[in-house]
């Protein structure tokens, strides 16, 4: 039998504390030794906004998305592959992982276009060097797998002509489980999932179906938590059997959820 694959999702939020990281890395070795396939998508909003400063960059979001200007986006790629992606395969290999650092751009794994925001009145918003996912190759991923490696993988893909685009990590990593055929995704981010009245952490939602996103979206689901629900359902309608929010800043919820199958953060389903 092949074995069960799980797609990490590590946000940026939750991954500032360094003695954290070192967490997570010990928690990935533990699902590799109970004979699980991880990969990871990361982002690194708070590590982009601090080069965009550096740099003198003024950024913006509209609707969760940086808009994100040519001078922005050189910024975001260096932050991204050269810092947060260099930084973590360092950490994951120091904790006796095989980590293998790339972004969509790796072998023209992802591909992707430039994306046609629609706001909420209809209307087109210019995000400028935002992307969306067109295809995914799933090879060098099921390669790299199937050796014992763990591809950690940036949130950055190219056009058909040769255009780098910043995609938001959360959509990444839902299209990437999808098309990787994982068998559960894991969105790790800063607080223990979806709470009903924000930020009171007793009012954790555990279970959201399809009825209950609609219902709470653009009220209890908001700024970061639209896309990571989102990607959850796409990913679920496309094939992933399980999708869950869990706090990174918590590492021990990986094994207690997977592992111990504790009833912890916010489950999605159809
Ligand atoms: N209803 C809600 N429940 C929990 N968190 C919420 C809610 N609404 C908004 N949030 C915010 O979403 C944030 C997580 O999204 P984001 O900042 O994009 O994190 P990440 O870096 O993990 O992608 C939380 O830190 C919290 O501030
Ligand atoms: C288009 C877009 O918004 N891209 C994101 C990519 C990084 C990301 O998503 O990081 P987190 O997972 O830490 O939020 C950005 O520029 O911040």
């Amino acid at each position: 039998m092949s074995k069960q694959r799980i797609l990490i999702k590590y946000g940026g939020n939750a991954m500032i504390n360094p003695q954290l990281q070192q967490e997570i890395a010990a928690q990935i070795f533990k699902l590799q030794d109970a004979g699980f396939e991880v990969v990871m998508v990361h982002g690194g909003g708070p590590f982009i906004n601090k080069a965009l400063e550096k740099a003198a960059i003024k950024t913006q979001f509209v609707d969760g998305l940086r808009v994100t200007e040519a001078v922005a986006f050189a910024e975001i790629q260096k932050a991204l592959i050269g810092e947060v992606n260099a930084d973590l395969i360092s950490l994951l290999n120091q904790n006796n992982l095989k980590a293998v650092g790339l972004s969509g751009k790796d072998a023209g794994m992802v591909q992707a276009k430039k994306y046609q925001h629609k706001s909420s009145d209809g209307s087109l918003v210019d995000l400028g060097l935002v992307g969306e996912i067109t295809d995914i190759d799933s090879t060098l991923i099921n390669n790299l797998c199937q050796a014992g490696y763990i591809p950690v993988v940036a949130c950055i893909a190219d056009g058909a002509d040769g255009t780098s685009y910043n995609i938001n990590a959360d959509t990444f990593a839902g299209k990437l489980a999808a098309a990787v055929k994982a068998d559960q995704l894991i969105v790790l981010t800063d607080v223990d999932g979806l709470f009903l009245d924000y930020p009171d952490p007793d009012s954790i939602i555990h279970e959201l179906d399809e009825r209950a996103v609609k219902e709470h979206m653009g009220s209890t689901i908001q700024g970061g938590m639209i896309p990571k629900i989102q990607s959850c359902m796409l990913a679920l309608k496309e094939g992933v059997q399980k999708a869950i929010i869990l706090n990174g800043t918590k590492p021990e919820q990986i094994a207690r959820y997977v592992i111990n199958h504790e009833k912890i953060g916010t489950t999605l389903t159809l």
